[in-house]
């Protein structure tokens, strides 16, 4: 999406006001002045093939509306949007029917089952309205059901199930269309912290398994870090910062993303990317060796274990070093001494 805005509002102001001198007032008085609240403003991003792509924000920051838009749940009053190259905003009620139910699934927080049937015809449903025949639709029904770990509970009724049980029916659902891109809408909110720790490895298991884009909204920083791949982190309708966890983390873009940010352990997010300086001589080929991605967390435990630096080894070449200076110093959040993340 290219410059994407949603203005509620009274419509001829709300038209006008992309781009215009008033765009970038606060919300507040943007209100009092227009009468119009810029939900999302001027925002830009790709979502590429195979990632999660997490919009993280504060109640109210606009993540909701932004990723409604992509399907046109709700219109946007000005920019463009595409998915494969295809213009959305272009496409008319047939095309955009298609779009929403086999390329882009939505799974919302409260899920919608059907009270009266059972688990295995809640998941059958969506291939119900796609026309698919009884006897196909049961079987890939009843194999979806088996993936989100429901086995054994396909003839219970929702109102027989768990929070938790209940969300991976819904998911069930979704997946059933075979979309390329699973939108998700704070799925996982209204669920208490361990069922919902269970759904986030659910879900990250299914991206594992199946490589789908997924497009994720939360207001939860830990949720966003341990399932994103890149995160936007948006403000009163704008993307402060896009970024991997690591990037977010590591380097917050203003003052805000370093508060939003203040209490991540870092040692769990950033990487010895973060940590590693160049290696001196003889240090390249002694020591544990790490993969790139390892966290700062992982390396300490290695390196306290052999007492001495371990080495940064990609494909074969050793990136750097890491010692407990270099580790110590992300902990503690301060700058690297120089020469530190710089690949020797
Ligand atoms: N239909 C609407 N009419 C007018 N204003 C709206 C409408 N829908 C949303 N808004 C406003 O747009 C802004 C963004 O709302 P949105 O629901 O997208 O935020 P959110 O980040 O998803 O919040 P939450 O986490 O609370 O769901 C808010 O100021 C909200 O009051």
């Amino acid at each position: 999406m290219n410059g994407l805005w949603k203005v509620f509002g009274p419509d001829k102001a709300a038209a006008k006001l992309p781009g215009s001198a008033d765009a970038g007032l606060p919300a507040a008085e943007l209100r009092e002045r227009t009468g119009c609240t810029a939900a999302v403003r001027d925002v830009t991003f790709d979502v590429r093939k195979g990632e999660v792509f997490v919009v993280m924000g504060l109640s109210g920051s606009g993540k909701s509306t932004l990723v409604r838009c992509l399907t046109r749940l709700i219109e946007p009053t000005a920019g463009s949007l595409a998915i494969d190259g295809e213009d959305v905003l272009a496409m008319d009620a047939t095309r955009l029917r298609a779009l929403r139910r086999h390329r882009a699934a939505m799974v919302f927080q409260h899920f919608g089952l059907l009270p009266h049937r059972t688990v295995l015809d809640n998941v059958a449903y969506g291939l119900e309205i796609q026309g698919v025949a009884r006897g196909d639709r049961r079987a890939k029904a009843a194999e979806l059901v088996a993936k989100v770990g429901l086995d054994g509970l396909q003839d219970r009724r929702p109102g027989q199930l768990s929070g938790g049980q209940q969300q991976r029916v819904g998911l069930a659902r979704a997946l059933a269309a075979d979309p390329e891109v699973l939108l998700f809408d704070e799925p996982f909110s209204a669920l208490d912290p361990l069922i919902r720790r269970e759904m986030q490895e659910e879900v990250a298991r299914l991206h594992h398994e199946e490589g789908r884009t997924m497009v994720f909204i939360t207001h939860d920083l830990a949720e966003a870090l341990s399932l994103g791949d890149r995160i936007a982190l948006m403000r009163d309708g704008r993307i402060v910062q896009l970024g991997t966890p690591e990037e977010i983390v590591g380097s917050p873009a203003d003052d805000y993303v370093r508060d939003f940010v203040r209490d991540v352990p870092r040692e769990q997010v950033l990487t010895v990317r973060t940590a590693m300086r160049p290696a001196t001589a003889g240090e390249a080929d002694q020591g544990p060796a790490l993969a790139p991605a390892t966290t700062v967390a992982e390396a300490i435990q290695a390196v306290a274990r052999s007492g001495g630096p371990a080495r940064v080894v990609d494909a074969g070449r050793c990136l750097g070093v890491v010692d407990d200076a270099g580790l110590l110093a992300v902990v503690a959040g301060l700058p690297a001494p120089t020469g530190r993340g710089v690949a020797a």
